[in-house]
């Protein structure tokens, strides 16, 4: 489970997170929605220990990430898929992850497998494409076999076969009961994946509900969360 209690983070004069209070249930596909700059990235990396919180706590299965024993087997995330080392080989970046937290080459190779990098996990990480390198990236957040997993847009860059394939991702390992929080900006694929939905606007919670009370009273999720979220929208372009 990951839990925000009255999450605040300020960089400065902005105010990226504030006050933000909502739990992530295992079992289920959170989408986590919210226009550029309404905080989502921030809570993630405030829930991996990447930042400090201002005030306000991010928890994971109860605790600080700092203070979890075997963390990649309690928490993978892809945050930044560019985040590797360009010279590395794929085999070789998540061998060094793996090496770190006790885990074996044959998850490695597993791993590979799942998100279907085999045929090039010798290749440097550096030459591959977007969507190859978010492959990777969720391949990295599988290795340790966690029940918490985050995914910030792992859609991104994927063509309409791996778009299609991490929404089955997605939802089996929910299914298998681990707990998914996922963002993304695509409104139609999100209502396809996920059970539940948390927006945020200006670090602030705008909604958390399931799909069905969000779409009740609209034609669609887009429609939902265009309503829901008009005040909140800080770069619209001029129309
Ligand atoms: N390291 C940082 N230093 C200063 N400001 C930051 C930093 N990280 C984030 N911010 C600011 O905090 C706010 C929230 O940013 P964040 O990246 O969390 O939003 P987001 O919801 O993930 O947006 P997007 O959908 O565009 O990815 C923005 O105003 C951003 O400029």
């Amino acid at each position: 489970m990951i839990e925000l209690r009255q999450l605040t983070k300020r960089y400065g004069d902005t105010l990226a997170v504030d006050e933000l209070s909502f739990r992530v249930e295992p079992g289920h596909v959170t989408g986590f929605l919210g226009p550029n700059g309404a905080g989502k990235s921030t809570s993630m990396r405030l829930v991996l220990g990447l930042d400090a919180p201002t005030s306000g706590q991010a928890l994971v299965n109860g605790g600080r990430y700092a203070d979890l024993r075997r963390p990649l087997h309690e928490v993978g995330a892809l945050l930044d898929a560019g985040a590797v080392h360009p010279g590395r080989s794929a085999y070789n970046h998540l061998m060094c992850l793996a090496l770190s937290n006790d885990i074996g080459a044959r998850r490695v190779a597993q791993v590979l497998e799942l998100v279907g990098l085999s045929g090039v996990a010798r290749k440097k990480a550096g030459g591959f494409s977007l969507g190859m390198k978010q492959r990777l990236g969720i391949a990295a957040a599988l290795l340790g076999d966690p029940g918490v997993l985050m995914f910030d847009e792992p859609v991104n860059g994927l063509d309409p076969d791996g778009v299609r394939w991490i929404r089955g991702l997605m939802r089996g390992l929910a299914e298998e009961g681990r707990t998914v929080l996922l963002s993304s900006h695509l409104m139609s694929e999100m209502a396809l994946t996920a059970d539940r939905i948390v927006i945020v606007g200006r670090g602030r919670l705008v909604a958390d509900a399931t799909v069905a009370e969000l779409t009740a009273g609209y034609p669609s999720l887009e429609e939902a969360y265009m309503a829901l979220t008009a005040s909140s929208v800080e770069y619209g372009a001029a129309r």
